[in-house]
């Protein structure tokens, strides 16, 4: 990450905006907001792959539901913040992983600018490509602040996607799934 870069930017953008840069509250700012960068967009040019290949062998195949996983995110468009809650749920196929490391690959795709759809697209596919699992189910619950503080202005609107893939494309057991999470 170019922290350099950040920091010109940020200082353009407050010229932009017509603030003064010199102002004691806004100095550190631009340097503030490189470190904040790091932080909130410590996804981009990872895959999850060192997350979900270290598997565990378990006498049990049926579906494992991790629910309520809290992400935050920047919509591509506005890099005004999304967030909510992932619910991943997946048929081992005799290998299960740690269940820390499916939160730790929501992050991967969650800190970089980012559209809900393709987030949920992209944990499926990575669960199922390093995981192997039977199949896979991921939804996401969210809250869009470029729907909220800006623009058609919405507070409460709720953008749920899912993504589906392998033995969850089955409709019962996408059923049972949903069952789970509303318990
Ligand atoms: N599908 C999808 N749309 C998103 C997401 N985050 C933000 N958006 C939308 O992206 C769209 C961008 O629309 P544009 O018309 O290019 O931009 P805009 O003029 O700022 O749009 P308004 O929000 O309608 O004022 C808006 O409708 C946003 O609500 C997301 O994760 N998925
Ligand atoms: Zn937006």
């Amino acid at each position: 990450m170019d922290k350099e870069k950040i920091e010109q930017a940020v200082t353009l953008f407050l010229e932009g905006i017509g603030d003064d840069i010199n102002r004691e509250g806004i100095q550190e700012t631009p340097a503030r907001i490189s470190a904040m960068c790091e932080e909130i967009f410590a996804g981009m040019g990872q895959n999850a792959r060192e997350h979900l290949e270290r598997t565990f062998t378990a006498q049990n195949n049926e579906m494992v539901i991790e629910k309520d996983i809290t992400f935050y995110s920047l919509c591509e468009h506005h890099l005004l913040p999304f967030y909510g809650k992932v619910h991943i749920g997946y048929i081992p196929d005799g290998e299960v992983v740690g269940l820390s490391k499916l939160a730790r690959t929501v992050e991967v795709y969650a800190r970089r600018p980012q559209i809900q759809e393709q987030m949920t697209a992209q944990i499926a596919d990575d669960i199922m490509a390093y995981l192997k699992p039977k199949g896979v189910m991921v939804m996401i619950e969210a809250e869009h602040m470029c729907m909220t503080m800006r623009g058609i202005k919405k507070p409460g609107t709720q953008t749920v996607t899912y993504a589906v893939r392998g033995e969850m494309e089955d409709t019962r057991k996408q059923d049972r799934f949903l069952k789970l999470l509303s318990r």
